[in-house]
């Protein structure tokens, strides 16, 4: 039987679907089968060196950096004589497009399979760098199959950014964070007002609509003294379309 074919694989999901968690199965998996593999993250929530999984399960990895050469990375290693058959990238989308370059190359030149973990678009649904490449590239993409929900009940497709509880839509690319600060108040330390960023997961309508989980719930206490559809109220509100289009 002819030996398998090393692939480039990119996992992808939103924030919360649980790619951190399967790409530390998959390197145990791997690992018990004696096969060789190198972790990477870059930015993980837990710190630096980290690949940390809300399900609890936490382990150590190379940090990426903009310096990191996946390539060098590889043939350092084996020059040493240390066994590497495949690569656990974790938060892939802060890679840079380059790097994702250099895996592509350690698939195709020297047999490493690669495998790649990370959300494909950033809080105003543009595709990170990385993952853009990374889709380019990839022999699959692999869309997890544990799914996200929004508060509606609906899978959530989208990665929205708070700031103080309010959904933005401006702000840097990149702001390490989680999704259970999201109807967080702002804080103040010694008298500073601090903003606290966070994430919530929510279906395309409700991030078109700017409707998050706390939203919905201040909605909900006013629907109790006006006889409002949370929904038809926004639509309404914003100049869309009337309640009840199936929009
Ligand atoms: N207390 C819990 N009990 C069971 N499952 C949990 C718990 N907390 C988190 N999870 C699961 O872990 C998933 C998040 O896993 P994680 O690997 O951290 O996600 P990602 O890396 O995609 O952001 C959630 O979607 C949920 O299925
Ligand atoms: C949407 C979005 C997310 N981030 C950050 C927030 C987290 O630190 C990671 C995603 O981690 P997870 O394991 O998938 O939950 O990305 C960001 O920097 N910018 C964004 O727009």
């Amino acid at each position: 039987m002819a030996a398998a074919v090393a692939e480039l694989v990119f996992f992808s999901g939103t924030m919360d679907c649980g790619k951190s968690t399967l790409a530390l199965q998959m390197d145990h998996n791997h690992r018990v089968r004696g096969r060789g593999g190198v972790r990477f993250s870059r930015n993980d929530r837990a710190g630096e060196s980290r690949i940390s999984s809300r399900l609890g399960l936490e382990t150590d990895a190379v940090e990426v950096v903009d310096g990191t050469d996946f390539w060098e990375e590889v043939m350092r290693r084996r020059t040493h004589g240390q066994r590497v058959d495949y690569l656990i990238c974790d938060e892939a989308q802060f890679y840079t497009p380059e790097q994702v370059e250099q895996l592509a190359k350690v698939v195709d030149e020297i047999d490493v399979d690669v495998f790649a973990f990370g959300i494909t678009a950033d809080f105003r649904t543009r595709l990170f760098p990385g993952s853009q490449r990374l889709i380019e590239l990839a022999d699959r993409v692999q869309v997890l199959q544990v799914e996200a929900l929004c508060w509606c009940g609906r899978r959530a497709t989208h990665n929205a950014r708070t700031v103080d509880g309010v959904m933005v839509t401006e702000g840097a690319q990149v702001v390490v964070g989680d999704v259970d600060m999201a109807v967080d108040g702002a804080v103040a330390v010694a008298g500073h007002h601090v903003p606290v960023v966070g994430y919530e997961t929510l279906c395309r309508r409700h991030f078109m609509r700017r409707v998050t989980a706390h939203g919905a719930n201040l909605m909900a206490e006013q629907d109790q003294l006006l006889p409002f559809d949370v929904d038809a109220c926004l639509w309404h509100g914003s100049g869309g379309p009337a309640a009840g289009t199936g929009a």
